[in-house]
């Protein structure tokens, strides 16, 4: 494929958490993208716009159907996104007349499966609770970090193959993400940064579920209308606490995700996928 020519993309979203999706596998300029392209290519005015963007690429063995790479709009290449590994999932089942698929991500591999028109499961992998798995730079409880900013204090640490702290709070709406998440993603506790949530814990389903209700400022991105691994963190964090079932709907501004944190760790995350539309993206873009 010569550098003049346009590359088909994919605009697809998880609970309007939005991504444009490029294919590495056809034209392999998407494999190359340095960080200026992406913030290009993300950003809402001149450019496509997205909150991540996501290359599909070949699996590096034949252990997994397609192969992931996550780039934050802010350029930074990051190990995980659940909203996207959905979509990608969606379309690596849809390419292969499948109804499971495994995707390997940074994060490892992921496993995923259909649960109907356009909803989708994967299996997010083990939550990591050490500090150094998070990462932090000290060596902390990451039950209660002893952090606060602003109205916000003593949240848990989880790793999803992304960092994130989750803030309890009574009220989530009543926080006001954009003043205190910038302080928060760049806090010197993160090495790596963070994705900040802040949660509500709601009355229980009949069912005994958990009902939590979230909201997100994430690592590169800001605030979004979801995030999946930010669900599954939090899940963890409350039952951690001791405020949640280990299965739980988690309530987000774009929708409702359904969580499960399973006995043997790992946490399975379902929730819908969707594509807004395709077009072709200008070259200058990529250049
Ligand atoms: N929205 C994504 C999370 C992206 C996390 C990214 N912002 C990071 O830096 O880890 C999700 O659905 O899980």
């Amino acid at each position: 494929m010569s550098d003049s020519a346009t590359l088909p993309f994919r605009k697809m979203h998880g609970l309007g958490n939005d991504f444009v999706v490029l294919d590495g596998r056809i034209d392999p300029r998407p494999l190359a993208l340095d960080p200026a392209r992406v913030r290009a290519i993300a950003d809402r005015r001149a450019g496509i716009g997205c909150d991540q963007l996501i290359v599909i690429a070949t699996p590096s063995d034949n252990t997994a159907d397609v192969r992931m790479l996550i780039f934050n709009a802010d350029g930074s290449e990051v190990a995980a996104c659940g909203n996207a590994t959905r979509c990608v999932a969606w379309l690596a089942m849809t390419e292969s007349g499948r109804d499971s698929v495994v995707i390997e991500t940074r994060a490892g591999l992921l496993d995923a499966e259909s649960r109907g028109t356009s909803l989708v499961a994967v299996d997010m992998g083990a939550a990591r609770l050490d500090w150094r798995e998070i990462p932090l730079n000290e060596a902390v409880d990451t039950l209660h970090l002893g952090l606060s900013v602003g109205p916000l204090s003593d949240p848990v640490a989880v790793s999803m193959g992304n960092p994130h702290a989750v803030f309890f709070v009574e009220d989530s709406e009543a926080i006001d993400l954009a003043a205190v998440g910038p302080d928060l993603e760049h806090h010197p506790i993160f090495p790596e940064r963070a994705n900040i949530e802040v949660a509500s814990i709601l009355p229980t389903t009949e069912a005994g579920r958990g009902r939590i209700r979230m909201r997100v400022w994430e690592r590169g991105a800001g605030i979004t209308p979801a995030c999946g691994t930010g669900a599954c963190a939090t899940l963890v964090a409350a039952a951690r606490r001791g405020l949640s079932p280990r299965r739980a709907e988690l309530i987000l501004d774009g929708g409702t995700l359904e969580i499960e944190w399973l006995p043997d760790d790992h946490v399975l995350m379902t929730g819908p996928v969707a594509t807004s539309f395709t077009g072709l993206l200008d070259p200058a873009l990529l250049s």
